[in-house]
């Protein structure tokens, strides 16, 4: 008999299951016709919309977990490209599709939206520079510094980065060993890596006071100018009123004194050196006319290339004190070389960079992009589109962690890179593809390469505390501390 009625029940059960799966397919289907648009007259579908609404999307945009909300939501609506609302009925599209993201940066018909990179010339006080540029504009100051960064350059900036590095390790690793204390991985590396560019690109020195104050401050600027002023435009208009953006007047005309600071600097050096990239800029009066457009682009690459670089070294030097193996396996490929000049030949460091910037890429909010033609692309045998002109946004974290292309993909394997396929290969493109793509990444290869051998070939690096993983403009590790020891007395 109880037999009997546990049977009916679970039938029961098992129908009225059916049912509830039933309406929730049918209603979920609705929900998504709603969400995937029509696109009048054509027989392709516009992408969906992200959940929630657009005082949702705002914050979520301007939060530090921007990418990883991204990331939540391709999981949600299982579609690797969707649109969020913006305010005044304005939209974006997020790209997270590494085939069609290739076709918008490799189209010539793509050009930068002014929308998203004019307020980021706040920061330089108003004034444009090479990253802000497009078009014909762009053309002279890329050029103006393109052989800065050719390969005998890029040797000698390295050599000062690891000078500054030996000093970092003299005057801060060795006491913070004696004393059996944790440092601060992100904090440190920036101070070594911010001091070298002023050092070996404006032959500019500067204290470790005068960094930190320096990086505190372009922080304070970027915050308002790179990220609030983008999505919300009433912060421009009603600027005044708001605390945090009249602090961030102050950071820009702090960061522009130290700009003008070091060009008065250079006039007064005797014999300059040749190549660098401030004489390139300096003596480029076609690309940069006048001192406000040589200030813009020198404080652009202070900020493109100290936080960008050095928070990678960061993750990297975090992944392999979280990984003792893989840290134990690196020094030894290291060590095994004919000598230090070697350690760039070492066929693991190369692994570990490239799955460190596959997991935690610095860039990861990539490109955006206007679209000079409508982009097509297909979905299960639906023909969806992006239309021309639309502003579409393409964050590499989404396809780095695309679990199509890369298996476990939160997970750090620098292996799967010995054998990588032709999909992750073509999807992998931390320095972004096109002519607009990364100007430094020869250098920030060259750092990363030789910063990290050089700490890990003498240094046991164990984790004290993780921290977290934060956004604002750049993904970064905060909080995340680790403890070294000497290996041996070279
Ligand atoms: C790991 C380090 C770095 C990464 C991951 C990185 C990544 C990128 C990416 C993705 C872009 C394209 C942005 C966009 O499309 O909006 C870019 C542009 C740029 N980067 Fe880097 N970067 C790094 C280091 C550097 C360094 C060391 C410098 C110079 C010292 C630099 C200077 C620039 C400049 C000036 C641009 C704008 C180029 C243009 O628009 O023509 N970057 N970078």
């Amino acid at each position: 008999m109880k037999q009997l009625l546990n049977d009916y029940v679970l039938k029961e059960h098992r129908v009225l299951g059916t049912l509830i799966f039933l309406v929730f397919s049918v209603l979920v289907s609705n929900v998504w016709k709603r969400k995937v648009q029509k696109n009048e007259g054509k027989d392709s579908l516009l992408p969906p919309f992200a959940p929630g609404n657009m005082t949702l999307h705002v914050q979520k945009l301007t939060s530090t977990e921007f990418p990883f909300w991204l990331l939540s939501v391709i999981q949600k609506i299982r579609h690797q490209i969707f649109q969020v609302k913006l305010p005044f009925g304005r939209k974006l599209y997020f790209v997270g599709s590494s085939a069609v993201a290739r076709e918008i940066l490799l189209d010539p018909a793509t050009t930068k939206p002014d929308l998203i990179y004019k307020p980021i010339r706040a920061v330089n006080g108003g004034n444009p520079t090479m990253f802000t540029l497009d078009g014909k504009e762009w053309l002279p100051p890329r050029k103006a510094c393109a052989p800065a960064f050719s390969s005998n350059h890029v040797k000698r900036m390295n050599q000062v980065a690891l000078e500054k590095t030996e000093e970092w390790i003299q005057e801060y690793l060795l006491k913070y060993i004696a004393n059996n204390e944790s440092f601060d991985i992100a904090h440190e590396i920036v101070c070594v890596v911010l001091a070298a560019i002023m050092e070996t690109a404006f032959e500019y020195s500067m204290t470790r006071e005068q960094v930190e104050t320096l990086s505190n401050e372009i922080e304070l600027a970027l915050m308002e100018f790179a990220l609030k002023t983008g999505s919300n435009p009433l912060r421009k208009p009603f600027g005044l009123l708001i605390p945090e953006r009249r602090r961030a007047y102050k950071a820009a005309a702090y960061i522009r004194q130290i700009a003008f600071e070091v060009m008065e600097n250079y006039r007064k050096l005797k014999q300059p050196a040749k190549g660098t990239i401030i004489q390139r800029i300096m003596d480029s009066d076609e690309a940069f006319p006048n001192d406000d457009l040589k200030a813009a682009q020198l404080i652009e690459f202070i900020i493109a290339g100290a936080d960008t670089t050095s928070h990678s070294i960061a993750f990297i030097l975090l992944e392999l004190a979280k990984h003792p193996k893989e840290q134990q396996e690196l020094r030894k490929s290291l060590l095994e070389l004919p000598s230090k000049n070697d350690f760039g030949n070492s066929e693991m460091l190369h692994l570990v960079i490239k799955e460190v910037m596959r997991l935690n890429p610095v860039a990861s909010s990539g490109s955006i992009r206007k679209i000079g033609r409508d982009v097509v692309y297909e979905r299960h045998g639906q023909k969806m589109e992006i239309p021309k002109d639309s502003v579409v946004w393409i964050p590499f974290l989404l396809f780095f962690r695309d679990e199509a292309i890369f298996d476990s993909p939160t997970k750090f394997v620098p292996k799967r890179w010995v054998n990588p396929t032709r999909e992750m290969l073509d999807t992998f493109i931390p320095f972004s593809l096109g002519k607009q793509n990364c100007i430094g990444q020869s250098l920030a290869k060259a750092e990363m390469q030789s910063i990290v051998s050089r700490i890990v070939s003498e240094f046991e690096l164990t984790l004290e505390d993780e921290g977290s993983v934060s956004y604002f403009l750049t993904l970064k590790p905060v909080g995340a501390r680790l403890k070294a020891r000497r290996l041996s007395e070279n």
